[in-house]
């Protein structure tokens, strides 16, 4: 299966190194989907631009001198997995953190780490059960409303460090609703692979 790989090189340029990580990992996820469900069947033919190029846009917004990043409830590895295999060449200092409470799903991770060499801790516990991870980036994608995302983050932030979340066509909503418990700033970046979605960048994180 292609899963959209042209379209996805046309847009996120990648090594040969790099192309050869994702492609190992395209096919284990490819393997290992029927089993878990690791994505939704239905998306699994446009992965590589639905999956793939939707995390590797999370990875073009790491902040400035980022060291460690948490992703959190990370499921088949979007956005985490996608970026430990892009800095693994791009910002081999970055520590990559994968926090995930299914156990078939933190295996999965763990072997794709292995099988394409790339470091990465993975974590199957709960986020909220955690020790806090101080890292100085936070990620989620289809995880849960705004509000909690940040209660998330709260727990696993450095104090200087952001937040990266993908969020769909209500996000307007849930700022609203999260400014009512938190405060903060935050950067709207438009998704390139879906025309109502956003990528909110969210730092100075405080309660209110
Ligand atoms: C809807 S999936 C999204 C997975 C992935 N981020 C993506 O976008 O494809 C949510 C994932 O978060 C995990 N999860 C949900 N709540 C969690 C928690 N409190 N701690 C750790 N993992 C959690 C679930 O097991 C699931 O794999």
């Amino acid at each position: 299966m292609n899963g959209g790989k042209a379209a996805f090189l046309a847009q996120r340029p990648v090594s040969r190194e790099t192309l050869a990580r994702l492609e190992c990992y395209a096919a284990l996820l490819e393997k290992w989907n029927g089993a878990i469900n690791l994505v939704s069947k239905s998306t699994l033919a446009q992965l590589w631009t639905r999956h793939f190029l939707d995390s590797a846009q999370i990875f073009d917004l790491k902040p400035e001198g980022a060291r460690s990043w948490a992703d959190l409830g990370s499921g088949g590895g979007f956005p985490g997995l996608v970026i430990a295999i892009l800095a693994a060449e791009a910002a081999p200092e970055l520590r990559v953190t994968l926090v995930e409470s299914d156990i078939r799903k933190a295996t999965f991770l763990s072997t794709v780490a292995r099988e394409t060499g790339v470091q990465v801790e993975v974590r199957p516990e709960r986020i909220e059960a955690l020790a806090p991870l101080g890292a100085d980036a936070v990620s989620a994608r289809a995880l849960a409303p705004l509000d909690d995302l940040l209660g998330y983050a709260a727990r696993h932030l450095a104090p200087e460090g952001r937040a990266i979340f993908l969020k769909g066509a209500a996000h307007a909503q849930e700022i609203e609703e999260a400014l009512a418990h938190w405060r903060f700033d935050v950067q709207k970046h438009p998704s390139k692979t879906d025309p109502k979605a956003v990528i909110l960048s969210i730092g100075g994180l405080a309660r209110v």
